[in-house]
């Protein structure tokens, strides 16, 4: 018998039986989907997403978008696409009774990008997330919301979720200070809504670094591709015209990033693993992947729009300055626990504030393989060592787990805890990982 208290088993993680040989499609962007699912509901009229996203962050967003009143339905003609009518942002005449709540899971996109749009709405919305959400950075987000006159109730620790933001039905907007570097994110949510207050926003970037560069960049492109002025001409301070957001018919790119752990596998393994969809130019950070994988020895070729990574098995030790992907840093960590000399990892302080402290999970579980792993101040140094099989730790971090998943093509007896996580972004990792592999 099962109960929902008994946790589910340890995953073996399969070892590679040899080369390679795959194709394997990976599905939407996690954060151009929850993008465009913001922008749907805040355009002038009804839109449509084609091949989202369907996975725990994205059906989060999605449930909150429906929570604040817009409508966001699957298209019967059209199975996978939702189509998406806006909020009604009624404006203070409007009001409605009651605080509406969202549940952010552990969606950093949710947490982010919502207060903004909560603050448009015409009631007060309460925010939480799970027990490892109320320790992600929020404060900035917070400060910048009150610094533009939104009145926002902290619960619990000050800076993080539980809050409740009181929407008025307006924002006049203007501008305002944000130090994002604990997360790019923090930009982006501000970005998103923009348009709809009264006279746009100036957000600067006070903060000494500023991680994600190409995911603010990605915010920038659709808020463009919707009709919405912005001028991004100055380092670290981004414009937003006021005025309306178009309704749009967007299809979704694969998520880069969570392409990587496969193209990864043909690294560690030998062999071919190829990615249909790989689109010509992208903002996702996951496109500076071939790039990185050749340094660490693979040779990558894009043919028409398939992506082909191919190894040897022999994973050479590299310096990389993550900085602008540091999501695909759990992942690019194994390969390093498995190559021929150190690596070093760095412009990644950020990723203390992601699902989990990323560098003190990715130090300790390296070294529970019998790896050598050392924090930074920025990141890690990673020294390869004769790894053994056991438990990997993955703290209901997703990218802990496909990393787990890594080294356990090359490491037999590696068990992933709670593979079930991937959910967060990856709906049946074990059975594209199993497809992959067979
Ligand atoms: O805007 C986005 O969609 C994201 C921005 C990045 O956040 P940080 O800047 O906090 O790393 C990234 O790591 C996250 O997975 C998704
Ligand atoms: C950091 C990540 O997620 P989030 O959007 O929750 O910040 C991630 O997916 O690696």
């Amino acid at each position: 018998m099962t109960s929902p208290d008994v946790a589910a088993p340890d995953w073996p993680a399969p070892t590679a039986a040899g080369p390679l040989d795959a194709t394997v499609e990976v599905p939407g962007s996690k954060s151009l989907t929850n993008r465009y699912l913001v922008l749907a509901a805040l355009a002038d009229g009804p839109g449509r997403l084609r091949a989202p996203l369907r996975s725990r962050d994205t059906l989060l967003m999605a449930q909150a978008l429906r929570d604040l009143g817009a409508r966001i339905e699957d298209d019967p003609a059209a199975p996978g696409d939702w189509l998406v009518t806006p909020l009604p942002l009624a404006g203070p005449a409007g009001a409605t009774a009651g605080t509406a709540t969202v549940d952010c899971g552990l969606a950093g996109t949710v947490m982010r990008f919502l207060p903004a749009v909560a603050a448009l709405a015409d009631r007060p919305v309460r925010f939480d997330g799970d027990a490892g959400a109320r320790v992600r950075p929020m404060g900035p987000v917070l400060a910048a919301l009150r610094d533009l006159g939104v009145e926002v109730t902290e619960h619990g620790e000050p800076g993080h979720l539980p809050f409740t933001v009181a929407g008025s039905g307006g924002v006049p907007g203007g501008a305002v200070d944000v130090d994002a570097s604990a997360s790019s994110q923090f930009v982006s949510g501000l970005l998103l809504a923009a348009a709809r207050f009264g006279r746009g926003l100036t957000v600067r970037h006070t903060g000494p670094t500023l991680p994600s560069l190409p995911h603010i960049e990605m915010t920038v492109a659709v808020l463009r591709a919707a009709g919405v002025e912005v001028d991004d001409s100055r380092p670290t301070i981004w414009r937003v015209e006021p005025g309306s957001i178009a309704a749009r018919d967007v299809r979704v790119e694969p998520d880069l990033s969570n392409a990587a752990p496969f193209l990864c596998a043909a690294v560690v393994a030998g062999g071919t693993v190829r990615v249909p969809g790989w689109p010509a130019s992208t903002t996702q950070p996951g496109g500076l992947l071939p790039g990185i994988l050749e340094q660490m020895g693979a040779t990558t070729s894009l043919d028409g729009d398939v992506l082909s990574v191919s190894g040897t098995g022999v994973v050479h030790g590299v310096d990389l300055d993550l900085r602008a992907a540091g999501e695909i840093a759990p992942t690019i960590a194994a390969l390093a626990a498995l190559g021929d000399g150190p690596t070093r990892l760095r412009g990644i302080a950020h990723l203390r504030g992601h699902e989990t402290d990323r560098l003190a999970a990715l130090s300790a579980e390296i070294t529970r393989l019998g790896g050598q792993a050392e924090q930074t101040a920025d990141g890690l140094v990673i020294t390869p060592r004769p790894l053994h099989g056991g438990t990997v730790r993955t703290y209901a971090d997703h990218r802990m787990a496909t990393f787990g998943a890594l080294l356990g093509l090359a490491v037999p007896g590696v068990l992933v805890q709670d593979v079930a996580t991937t959910a967060k972004t990856i709906p049946d990792f074990v059975g594209l990982w199993d497809g992959m592999l067979a």
